[in-house]
């Protein structure tokens, strides 16, 4: 059974539909790269899975089952967690702050901090350090880490490499790879450095004026980029 399913999502602003008939699948432990020029629908599609903004049509479900529109914890709760483009950090919370907070109540909660740690050992240095103090990459890297102390099965991350320098971006790849691999989470991205997405993704979505123009095998689009680019330009 598929992780995520989505079959037929509207998405918009306002009763608005700015994406049609949205359709994915994405099985346990696969990556998906969400590729498309701006303003394509990308974000609108991520927030309105996350429970973000109330769908205009269409059905989600996460592991078989169907998720309500427009409710963020519910959401959570299935199993599906957003890291938001603009990281949604409190700057000044430390980067411990951040992690106990997202395990609180959890009787392995220290165990499950250090787990994070263990996944992005940067931020094991760089515990008591208030989040509006940190790199970009380090930032990246706790809103991931945050994320996942949320056990999702499906995680959802928007912009990975807004602002990083393309080195710090492939620092935190092989961890996301790491993740699909061992937790089976999948993975949807959102990216606009298409190399980076298709290096790290098994499968690439491009989103064109708000409709799927193209789905295929990450490797084989990056083998032919032309009929990427066309997809891009609506072709
Ligand atoms: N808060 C909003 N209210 C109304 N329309 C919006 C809002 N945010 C985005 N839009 C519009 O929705 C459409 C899709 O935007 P969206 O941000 O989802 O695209 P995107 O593919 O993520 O692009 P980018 O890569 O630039 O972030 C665009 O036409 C955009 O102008």
């Amino acid at each position: 059974m598929s992780s995520l399913q989505c079959t037929g999502v509207d998405a918009g602003y306002h009763k608005n539909a700015c994406v049609r008939g949205f359709d994915l699948a994405v099985e346990p432990g696969e990556i998906v790269a969400l590729l498309g020029p701006n303003g394509a629908g990308k974000t609108t599609v991520l927030m309105t899975l996350a429970g973000l903004l109330p769908r205009l049509g269409g059905e989600v479900a996460v592991g078989g089952v169907a998720l309500r529109s427009g409710n963020p914890r519910a959401a959570v709760r299935a199993g599906l967690v957003l890291v938001p483009d603009d990281r949604a950090l409190f700057r000044n919370l430390t980067c411990e702050q951040h992690l106990r907070l997202a395990v609180r109540g959890r009787a392995a909660g220290r165990a499950a901090v250090e787990s994070a740690v263990a996944r992005f050992p940067r931020l094991g240095e760089r515990l008591g350090v208030a989040a509006g103090e940190l790199s970009g990459g380090e930032q990246q890297m706790l809103a991931i880490a945050r994320a996942l102390l949320q056990r999702p099965s499906v995680l959802l991350i928007d912009e990975l490499s807004m602002g990083l320098a393309p080195v710090v971006v492939e620092s935190i790849l092989p961890t996301l790879r790491e993740v699909a691999a061992t937790d089976q989470t999948s993975i949807v991205l959102v990216e606009q450095h298409v190399r980076l997405a298709l290096d790290v993704a098994d499968r690439a979505v491009v989103l064109t004026h708000g409709s799927v123009a193209l789905t295929d095998d990450a490797a084989a689009l990056a083998g032919d980029l032309p009929r990427l680019e066309a997809a891009y330009l609506g072709a």
